[in-house]
């Protein structure tokens, strides 16, 4: 093969195994693992609890290594956290005693320490503009509602640019109502930024109104990826729309079975 012809995946996962060294030996998590992500790209990846979804994450953000294979970005090895990859929780992580407002400067500060007070602080407006929360910057997150601190959270992410914004079930702790909101507004982030967006969830239908691709995994120990169903749904979304459509219902039911019935977990359904 011509290597010059040889176009490199934006993001690449490549055959990955994880070992995890125990008191009982050896634990493999994640065995065999491939995926490859283009630019831009919206991947959901759903599995049930303990098969390793965040172990996969964590080594796309750096915080853990495979102990086979590569994860590569751009055609560079992942060897350490960096703020091409940013990464918001489902416990928002954010320092308590802190403003809206601070919480987010001290990132852009971590990563932008030269650039002007007046610059930093005009990045972190913008964040915060973006999520919808101008008016809620000087509140410490515990007078904020969760959805206010998840909005803190993904504007935080949001501040430093990231090419990977890896979201581990982000939105898992909300209600109902304010999770379809938050849903609604990473859409329009997404759109508007057109970051490469990783998410773990464990709700098909979040998954099937906010992803491009829905990489299912296989219960582990040694999970893979069982399967990656396009979601073919034409952009901007529309949930009612999109819920009308008969072919949502093939989907979901396609990942239903993959879940409950031919991946079943001995705890659930
Ligand atoms: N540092 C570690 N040492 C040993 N085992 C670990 C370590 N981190 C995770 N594990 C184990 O690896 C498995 C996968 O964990 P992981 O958190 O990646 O799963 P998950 O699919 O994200 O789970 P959940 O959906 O419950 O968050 C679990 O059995 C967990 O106990």
């Amino acid at each position: 093969m011509n290597t010059a012809q040889r176009i490199e995946p934006f993001l690449s996962i490549e055959n990955v195994s994880k070992i995890y060294p125990t008191r009982k030996g050896p634990f493999t998590v994640l065995e065999g693992v491939n995926l490859t992500v283009d630019e831009g790209e919206f991947i959901c990846v759903i599995g049930h609890s303990g098969c390793g979804k965040s172990t996969l994450l964590n080594m796309v953000s750096g915080f853990a290594f495979p102990t086979h294979g590569e994860v590569k970005l751009e055609g560079k090895p992942i060897t350490k956290p960096g703020p091409d990859r940013m990464v918001v929780f489902q416990n928002y992580a954010l320092l308590p005693w802190r403003t809206a407002f601070e919480n987010i400067y001290l990132a852009v500060h971590a990563v932008h320490p030269n650039k002007s007070q007046a610059e930093k602080r005009a990045i972190v407006r913008d964040s915060i503009a973006m999520v919808g929360l101008s008016e809620a910057a000087d509140k410490k997150p515990p007078q904020m509602s969760g959805g206010m601190r998840q909005r803190v959270s993904i504007a935080r992410a949001l501040s430093i640019r990231p090419k990977v914004l890896i979201l581990d079930e982000p939105f898992g702790a909300l209600d109902a109502i304010t999770k379809e909101e938050l849903q609604e507004e990473l859409l329009k982030i997404w759109s508007d930024n057109r970051c490469t967006v990783l998410m773990i969830t464990h709700d098909i239908d979040e998954a099937l109104f906010l992803s491009d691709k829905l990489v299912m995994m296989t219960n582990g120990p040694a999970a893979k990826i069982g399967e990656v169903m396009e979601i073919p749904f034409p952009r901007p979304r529309d949930r009612v729309q999109i819920m009308e459509d008969p072919e949502y219902y093939k989907l979901r039911n396609h990942a239903l079975d993959f879940l409950y019935h031919r991946f079943a977990h001995d705890d659930v359904g």
